[in-house]
Parts: structure tokens; sequence; C-alpha cells
């Protein structure tokens, strides 16, 4: 596999469109059983859980969260703050809580982060809105044991670059205690020489200055924080990548970090499948978080 910035156009684009890679369905049914799939499992959700819906954390109208809390919880309880994906420019929180019953049923507590997405936010009010979104949460909920990330795609770059938050203007240092950052985008340069930035028009600086890869903060070893990055055995070979070199930075700049590439999944159901409690990475999530 060459570099990206030797290929064509028509190559680039393909490796960026994740609906092309899919083994089982075509790229229109795989993005319609996508946003199915997502939709039915929230549905789901909200009836095997004690749901706070739309709770604001800023004025804007689209800066609001779905909180999802185990039906019976006790005082304190870890948070799982889930961020979709969708190419910062598809789908919304509405749509994102069918991870939330598995981790209900092992006292987990999920908030889908909404977010402005393109063409009404651009991709650096989508960084600040999701990391004011985890200030507001700590903040709001004392109750919290524990933070963890959750992002899918898109959501996991907005995921990592709330890792990469420098949090002296936010009046508080949310205590994360681990991410789950799945099928994710860590350089942004190559897709801005692709269709997707076609709605989002991200200069090469903005690009540049937004991709968590090139704004990995040296890790602070006061507390502890594990960083989960996965990638699907079907995403293409420039998501594993994506995946493969901000592994390599994380370790580099000192955080604990692993790399998983989850067998006989597509960039869409290995999300989607976090509906499900006896899938390998809900179990794996359920593990992490359970060790605190
Ligand atoms: N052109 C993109 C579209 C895409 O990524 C997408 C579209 C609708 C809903 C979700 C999407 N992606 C990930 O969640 C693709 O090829 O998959």
């Amino acid at each position: 596999m060459g570099k990206w910035q030797e290929m064509t156009k028509e190559e680039l684009e393909k490796q960026y469109s994740p609906s092309r890679w899919s083994p089982w369905l075509d790229a229109d049914a795989v993005i319609e059983a996508h946003v199915q799939a997502v939709s039915e499992g929230t549905r789901r959700a909200q009836i095997g859980t004690q749901t706070l819906l739309n709770v604001p954390y800023g004025l804007g109208e689209g800066e609001k969260l779905d909180v999802y809390l185990p039906k019976e919880h006790t005082e304190t309880f870890p948070l799982v703050l889930y961020i979709h994906g969708g190419y910062w420019q598809f789908l919304s929180k509405d749509a994102s809580g069918f991870a939330a019953g598995p981790l209900a049923t092992h006292g987990v507590a999920l908030a889908a982060v909404g977010y402005d997405v393109a063409p009404k936010g651009q991709l650096e009010v989508m960084v600040r809105q999701v990391r004011r979104s985890v200030a507001f949460a700590v903040q709001q909920y004392t109750g919290i044991s524990g933070v963890y990330l959750l992002g899918h795609s898109a959501g996991a770059h907005l995921a990592a670059m709330v890792l990469s938050t420098d949090w002296a203007e936010f009046g508080v240092v949310p205590n994360i205690k681990g991410a789950f950052l799945v099928s994710g985008l860590y350089d942004l340069e190559p897709i801005t020489h692709t269709y997707v930035n076609d709605v989002l028009h991200m200069s090469r600086e903005v690009a540049l200055q937004n991709s968590p890869l090139r704004c990995v903060p040296k890790f602070e070893g006061r507390r502890s924080c594990q960083v989960l990055i996965t990638v699907a055995q079907h995403d293409s070979p420039e998501f594993h990548r994506q995946s493969q070199e901000y592994f390599e930075a994380l370790r580099a700049a000192g955080w604990s970090a692993s790399l998983l590439d989850i067998g006989d999944t597509d960039h869409f159901d290995v999300i989607e499948k976090l509906s499900q409690e006896d899938y390998f990475l809900t179990q794996v999530i359920l593990k992490m978080i359970s060790r605190g």
C-alpha cells in the first residue's frame, strides 16, 4: 500500500468511503442498514434504561446530551460519553444511545453527545462543543466515579481531540479514565483532498491543527487513563494506517494505549453491535471499566 500522497484522487476517495469496503452489503445498503441499526438500537435502549433526554450543556440548539442511566442506579457510577460518527456531517445524538443497554445492566451510564454537524458546524466548533460537553458532564453530575470516552469514526476523532485538551480555560480537569476509539480518523490532511471536504471546507491549516496525530500531549503520569484504539477488520487500509499511527504516537508520548483489530466486522457493524451484551467489544469495554 502506497502513501496517500501518491494515490490518485479516485483511490484516495475510495479509501475514505467506508461504505465501499463492506464485504456484506453495497455502499447504499450498508449506510441504510447502519441508520436503521443505530435507530432501532437506541429505541430499545430507551425502553431498558432511565433517560434524561436533551439536557443542555450550552446555549446552542445543538448543544445537548441524551443521558441513559441504569434503572436502579447507585449513588456513584461510571459515565461513558458517546460521540457519534458520520464524517462530521451525518447522524445525531438522537440515534446514538444504542450502546446504553448492556452498559446500564452493569451499572454504567451513557450520555450521547449532540454537536453541530456541517454545514451548520465547522470542525473547530465541533471540537470545542465536545470538549465543553465533557467539562459540563463532570461538573453537573457529582456522582460520576469516572469518565470514559467512546467515539466512532469522526466521533473517535473528536474523542481523541478531547484527550489533547488543555483544560485550563474550562475551569475543571475531568478525570478521564479511559477512551475507546472505534474506527477513527486521526490525520485529517488526506481528507481535505476528498469529497468529504465538499461540505466541511477545512483548510489545510485547520486539518493540521485538528489532527490528533499531530497534537498528542505528553502523558503526565499522575492519573491513569487507558486508550483502546480499535479498527474493523474490513476497514480500508487508510483507516488501518490512521489507527496504527495514532497508537504509535500515543505510546511514544507515554500513554497507555492498545490497538485492536476486530475480526469479522466492517466500519459500521463494529459499533452497531455494542447494543449486544455478548459482542466482543462490549465485553472488552465492560472489563476495562470494571477495573476502574
Ligand atoms: N460516504 C461515507 C458516508 C458515511 O461515512 C456515513 C454516511 C451516513 C451515516 C454514517 C456514515 N458514516 C459513519 O458513521 C461512506 O462511504 O461511508
